[in-house]
């Protein structure tokens, strides 16, 4: 397994210009998207950080009806909950005509059966993903890949496996509840990965990560670890 060596950092003053400058990252690989096949699919992060880009990019003159919108990971939470991703995406892109897809369709306790349906709907979309922003959390888990009984799945099932159910362990306390992520392959297959993050925790638990390489103990370690095109790692204080 290849150690990344191009991966790139931008700092930024604040939140609002690294917002600003990823939204514009993000813009010229959908139109670029968009200029070759006539569609774009992206993957976006959930959480909070990026919020401020998703309302950023919003605004941009796009041709949102040949975009694909896909949560990198999802709670298992019904549509609407404050946890889900997919809603906090609907109600910026829905508006502009983006296409918005739910990757849990409706909550399961089944996490594992939700992660195959997650799978299985992953096949209507053009692969490779034209993006995949990633966020990490402050225990270094990425989309939602974490430690706990899945951990191995996400990160070296079959590469045909796109997307997968989690159950993390320990649960995060911001969001205790099961997922459904992409996979480490399907992450590291896309034409573009970048990642958004905030904060002096988050940037040394990136650059542990990085350091440690591909036998890293953290998520985000494993994946950077694996890919092989330049990430750009987007951070401000
Ligand atoms: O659904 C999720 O949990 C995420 O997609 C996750 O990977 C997120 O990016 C980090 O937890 C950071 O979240 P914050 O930006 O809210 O800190």
């Amino acid at each position: 397994m290849a150690v990344n060596e191009e991966i790139e950092w931008w700092d930024y003053e604040d939140a609002e210009e690294m917002a600003e400058a990823v939204a514009g990252d993000i813009q010229f690989i959908i139109e670029s998207a968009i200029d070759a096949r006539g569609a774009a699919v992206v993957a976006l992060a959930g959480g909070k950080t990026p919020l401020p880009i998703y309302a950023i990019l919003s605004e941009a003159k796009l041709d949102w009806k040949r975009v694909t919108i896909i949560p990198g990971d999802e709670r298992i939470v019904p549509l609407g909950d404050p946890l889900s991703n997919v809603t906090a995406l609907a109600k910026t892109f829905l508006p502009k005509g983006a296409r918005v897809m739910p990757i849990v369709p409706t909550a399961t306790a089944d996490y594992k059966a939700a992660g195959r349906s997650a799978d299985a709907l992953m096949q209507d979309l053009h692969w490779p993903l034209d993006l995949c922003l990633l966020g990490v959390g402050g225990d270094g888990h990425t989309a939602s890949i974490f430690p706990g009984p899945d951990f191995d799945e996400a990160l070296n099932g079959p590469k045909e496996r796109r997307a997968l159910g989690v159950m993390p362990d320990p649960l995060p306390p911001e969001a205790p509840v099961a997922r459904v992520t992409l996979s480490r392959a399907a992450i590291v297959s896309s034409a573009s990965v970048m990642i958004a993050v905030t904060g002096a925790a988050k940037k040394k638990v990136i650059e542990d990560a990085i350091s440690q390489g591909a036998g890293s103990t953290y998520p985000i370690g494993r994946v950077l670890a694996d890919t092989e095109l330049p990430v750009d790692i987007h951070w401000a204080p």
